[in-house]
């Protein structure tokens, strides 16, 4: 099996990069001015120097533990702990970058099988031992807190020794996968065989099929091939009290859908130990394309009409013309010049930018394109080209990245995402951009608010809003949660969902019962309580303390 390189504890990637570890100077120039920011060196703590506190881990659990998994395969060193410290939110990585790994488990522990894991899920709940299921790392919801109102010892079960591709059904498309694998990795197995999963979110690189589906995910071609949801036929669930099986035939009527409550479940229900994923042709044609719109709004109405006449590509991006300016402003090159060039003459310069991405076969794409682009420009649109399309998809997973070196620089980087209703998606808008504003603009600072509309339904779309902000120093971490609750608190009253694919974690619950209701809430304590009498299961996630 290819190598799954292993994440950098204060960031995103593998290790942090040596040359060229800093801000570019257009992004610089552009985000000075915009935000009132002080540039200034704030870089992490090195990595020596982060506190730990001893192992909690109790003698006897240990020898247990090494009992069903082997001695290899039950860790408390520092590097391990520290390594399964949290997830990889904006306040993950300052607590990490300053010092702080106050979350991190008392012990990893490496399952190898469906048995295994069922086996220590059941040791550890007769033991009261908290039990976090950890994938890639990449929550940005504070889904690996491990938060216990009890204060038990904590173990992280880290799924890479279960991270193969185990089977493929061509003639059924389907394809059955351990839940530590991860995208590339998964991609490249497939490929050898023609096919393709076609998941791709930003954290593809890091995140796990096992992740993807306790989360219910949604990857940039969602709009095409659907939410993560939509990709899985079946899983397997080990919890503490026996193993589940779901999902057998390709459709069941069969009663109320429990794969759907696996889906999800972020931990909290049981550790999903194998999923078979519904695969496809790798595609014989691929056409990433620019258009511009003169308004987020005549943007908006575009897109519905496409959604109305079930025309949607697979790849749908609308930028506000916030986000499209700072990243016409953000970009150098001579392709960046040109296409500036371009929108002034044409008198797009303030427009949004409207990214499209179309894969299949060459007949049918064509035909789709055609026919999409006739309705873009009876709503005014004006066709870009290729690449325009082609530079958004070369550097589609570079944003994690420059997020660490703006941090390094006294930045605040955050992102949030929700979804609503076409008629809905303007209130949302303005709701949450006026929220972040008011939340975030101190005296001669402001924030840049940058959204994008992605992932398309024919009833409405996502909203994704990446917020840059002057660091407060003092107090970064109640910065952010200030302004976190304000948006979270609008988005919600416009008619938002709480969110539409980074799941609920430990950040959101607070707001679960308005989501679902008190009954709703109810509903999954009811479920947990029988599947995890002891609740050692994640206990700090997605339920209301
Ligand atoms: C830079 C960045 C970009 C991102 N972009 C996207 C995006 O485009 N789309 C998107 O949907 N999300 C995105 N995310 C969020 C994150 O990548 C997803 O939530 C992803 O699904 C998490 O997968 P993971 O393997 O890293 O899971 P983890 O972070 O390890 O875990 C997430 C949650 O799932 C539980 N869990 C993990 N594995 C299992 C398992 N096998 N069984 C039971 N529970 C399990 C954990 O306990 C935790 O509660 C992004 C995150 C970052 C940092």
């Amino acid at each position: 099996m290819p190598e799954q390189p292993e994440m950098t504890i204060q960031g995103w990637g593998p290790a942090r990069a040596a040359a060229g570890d800093t801000v570019p100077k257009a992004a610089r120039r552009y985000l000075t001015r915009e935000l009132g920011w002080t540039p200034r060196d704030t870089p992490p703590v090195p990595v020596a120097e982060i506190e730990l506190a001893p192992s909690r881990l109790p003698d006897d659990v240990r020898t247990v533990l090494v009992g069903l998994l082997g001695e290899e395969n039950v860790l408390t060193d520092r590097d391990a702990r520290l390594r399964h410290a949290g997830g990889k939110s904006y306040l993950d990585l300052l607590r990490r970058r300053s010092g702080d790994a106050s979350d991190a488990p008392d012990a990893v522990v490496l399952p190898g099988s469906t048995e295994e894991t069922a086996a220590l899920l059941t040791a550890c709940s007769d033991r009261g031992i908290v039990v976090v299921p950890f994938g890639g790392g990449t929550s940005v919801v504070g889904g690996l807190a491990g938060m216990d109102p009890d204060d038990r010892p904590c173990v992280v079960v880290d799924l890479s020794r279960m991270a193969g591709l185990q089977a493929v059904d061509v003639p059924s498309s389907l394809a059955t996968v351990g839940p530590g694998m991860r995208g590339p990795q998964l991609e490249e197995a497939l490929g050898e065989q023609g096919l393709t999963l076609g998941h791709l979110p930003q954290s593809f690189e890091f995140a796990t099929i096992g992740g993807y589906a306790a989360t219910r995910s949604a990857g940039q071609q969602s709009t095409g091939i659907g939410r993560f949801d939509d990709l899985v036929a079946g899983l397997t669930l080990a919890t503490p009290v026996g193993v589940l099986e779901l999902g057998h035939a390709p459709a069941s009527a069969a009663g109320p859908d429990l794969l759907g409550l696996a889906v999800g479940s972020e931990g909290t229900l049981g550790v999903i130990t194998e999923v078979r994923l519904r695969v496809r042709p790798k595609p014989r044609t691929v056409h990433y394309e620019g258009w511009s719109f003169r308004s987020w709004a005549a943007g908006l109405a575009g897109l519905q009409r496409l959604a109305r006449h079930d025309l949607l590509p697979d790849v749908v991006r609308l930028s506000d013309a916030d986000e499209t300016r700072a990243n016409l402003l953000m970009a150098t090159g001579a392709g960046a010049r040109a296409l500036r060039g371009a929108l002034k003459a044409r008198g797009r310069a303030d427009g949004c930018l409207l990214v499209l991405g179309w894969e299949g076969l060459p007949t049918l794409v064509r035909a789709r394109m055609k026919t999409a682009a006739s309705v873009l420009r009876e709503d005014g649109a004006l066709r870009l080209g290729s690449k325009v399309g082609e530079s958004w998809r070369a550097h589609r997973f570079d944003g994690p990245y420059l997020r660490d070196r703006l941090m390094d620089h006294g930045l605040l980087v955050e992102t949030l995402e929700t979804a609503a209703s076409w008629t809905a998606l303007p209130t949302v808008y303005d709701a949450v951009l006026r929220a972040l504003r008011t939340s975030l603009t101190r005296e001669g600072k402001r924030p840049l608010i940058m959204t994008h509309l992605s992932h398309g339904y024919p009833t409405g779309g996502s909203l994704y809003f990446t917020v840059l902000a002057d660091r407060d120093d003092e107090l970064p971490i109640q910065q952010w949660l200030t302004a976190k609750r304000a948006a979270t608190d609008a988005l919600m009253s416009a008619g938002g969902t709480l969110t539409h694919h980074h799941a609920v974690g430990a950040d959101h619950r607070p707001w679960l019962e308005r989501e679902v209701g008190p009954l709703g809430v109810e509903v999954l304590r009811v479920v947990k309580q029988r599947l995890d009498p002891n609740g050692i299961l994640n206990p700090g996630v997605l339920l209301p303390e």
